[in-house]
């Protein structure tokens, strides 16, 4: 089995919903699965009590006991780039720590799931600091590419895989999140498929967020990659 990052091309386009049902997914095959998500922004509040969607998700969902020192190394209130979130609680996001982290946590686990924050080029520092993917190329982990159906998904899925095959990292595959079935959903994602014939799967749009963790990824040629996946030649 292989740790791998779950990457957007942009951020809300379902990477805690791909990051989720991977991790039950991978559970239910008897392997020890920690999700990771190394910074998180956006502190939501129901009942009076505030939380982060991200590891909220992954706490909820899970088949497996989590342990939350794992789950996440940043956590800032603003709903906003890390690098601004961070400032507005007059903090600094360590970028090194998060390697140590990913590093420290592949050794208690069969599978680490990395989520990104956002898509690709999201600041983690002050501008022109590190990005996100300074952190993925570091880690030399492959990634799980989740994109969009709708309207605008081709141009942002080709930029998001060129700017990471030209930095030498692994795209295992793509995830099409939230299809309502129409043609031109179903033309994008042939479409992308045409430029990068890679192993994928389909997620529709649910009304219903516990459907989708009953939803079979597992007979995908994406899950089946995740399970067969040897260090690639490229
Ligand atoms: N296939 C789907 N069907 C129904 N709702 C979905 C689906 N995918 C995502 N959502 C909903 O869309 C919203 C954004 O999804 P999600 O939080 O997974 O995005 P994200 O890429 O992880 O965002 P972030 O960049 O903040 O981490 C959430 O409310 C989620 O429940
Ligand atoms: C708040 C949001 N849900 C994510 N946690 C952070 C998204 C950062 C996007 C930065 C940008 O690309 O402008
Ligand atoms: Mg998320």
């Amino acid at each position: 089995m292989q740790h791998f990052w779950v990457v957007g091309t942009d951020t809300d386009v379902g990477k805690t919903i791909v990051t989720t049902m991977l991790m039950c997914h991978l559970q239910k095959q008897g392997l020890k699965v920690s999700p990771y998500k190394p910074v998180q922004t956006g502190e939501v509040y129901e009942n009076g009590r505030g939380y982060y969607y991200d590891t909220a998700m992954y706490e909820k969902y899970s088949l497996q006991k989590l342990q939350q020192e794992h789950l996440n190394s940043y956590s800032f209130r603003e709903a906003a780039s890390p690098h601004f979130a961070a400032q507005l609680e007059g903090q600094q996001i360590d970028a090194n720590e998060l390697l140590l982290r990913i590093q420290l946590l592949q050794a208690s686990y069969d599978v680490v799931i990395c989520e990104g924050a956002g898509g690709l080029f999201v600041p983690l520092t002050a501008p022109n600091g590190m990005t996100l993917l300074d952190v993925i190329v570091s880690s030399k982990l492959p990634v799980v590419l989740v994109t969009r159906t709708s309207l605008g998904t081709i141009n942002h899925t080709l930029l998001t895989i060129e700017a990471l095959r030209s930095r030498q990292v692994d795209v295992l595959g793509m995830v099409f999140n939230g299809d309502t079935g129409s043609c031109m959903e179903q033309d994008n994602i042939q479409t992308i498929l045409q430029y990068h014939p890679l192993p994928y799967a389909i997620i529709p749009q649910l009304q219903n967020l516990s459907q989708l963790m009953d939803y079979a990824i597992t007979h995908t040629t994406l899950f089946e990659r995740l399970f067969n996946y040897e260090t690639s030649s490229n």
